[in-house]
């Protein structure tokens, strides 16, 4: 297994983006997470706190500032294959992450898609699942999973892949109780960083060592700190 950074894992300096045609959502972000750490982002609807992770791991492309990744600077599209593969996104919606027509080839596409092999690809989702407590699931059809249960493969999905770092994109969004609970037992067990996008106000104190709030596109000091 590969060593773990040791430096800041992402560094974002002065981020702006804004959406063609639409007002700048992020007006300057600067940001960093550092191994170990479990930093909670939050802002209200439309702040851009989704937008942000995306940028973080090059599905956007911000229109000033920098993103230091894993110890390097991260600029046009190359540079972020890496980092796709050491940082793991969870979607907000499990529908957007989960695409294959069972749960265990859903989990292998990941690593399938790192380049290993189908026997190591299907030995890592095998291990995930059990490891989650969802050994259960593996033949199942993926569309016709619960909503919480898609929410656990989800997130089975993106561990398969071994990644070093879990952004989060409001995990316990329509999560009953019960998997609310399971879900925050699981991250909690986990050595990664994480940046965790939530509402979920109780969550993030169970989880969160950090808060920051997005608000007019900037980080902005908390009324509220953790
Ligand atoms: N593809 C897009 N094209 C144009 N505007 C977009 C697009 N995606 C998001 N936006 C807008 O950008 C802003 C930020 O959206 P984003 O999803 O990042 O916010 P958020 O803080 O994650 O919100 P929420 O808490 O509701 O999930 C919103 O005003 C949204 O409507």
């Amino acid at each position: 297994m590969r060593p773990r950074f040791q430096g800041p894992l992402f560094t974002l300096r002065g981020i702006q983006f804004d959406y063609p045609g639409c007002g700048p959502v992020l007006r300057g972000v600067d940001l960093a997470l550092a191994p170990g750490q479990r930093l909670a982002l939050t802002g209200s609807n439309g702040a851009g706190k989704s937008t942000l992770l995306w940028l973080m791991l090059g599905l956007l492309t911000p229109s000033r500032g920098e993103i230091v990744a894993f110890g390097k600077p991260r600029r046009v599209e190359a540079d972020f294959t890496e980092v796709r593969r050491r940082a793991g996104l969870l979607f907000q919606d499990p529908d957007d992450q989960l695409f294959c027509p069972t749960v265990l080839e859903d989990c292998a596409f990941g690593p399938l898609s790192l380049g290993w092999s189908r026997a190591e690809a299907i030995a890592a989702a095998d291990h995930t699942l059990e490891q989650l407590g969802l050994g259960h699931l593996r033949g199942r059809v993926t569309h016709q999973l619960s909503g919480g249960e898609k929410r656990l493969v989800s997130l089975a999905t993106v561990l398969c892949m071994r990644p070093e770092v879990l952004l989060l994109d409001e995990p316990t969004n329509a999560l009953d109780e019960h998997t609310r609970a399971r879900l925050l037992a699981i991250l909690d067990a986990l050595p990664q960083a994480m940046l965790i996008v939530s509402h979920d106000r109780a969550f993030r104190e169970r989880l969160a060592s950090d808060e920051h709030q997005l608000r007019d596109g900037r980080i902005a000091p908390l009324a509220h700190p953790l």
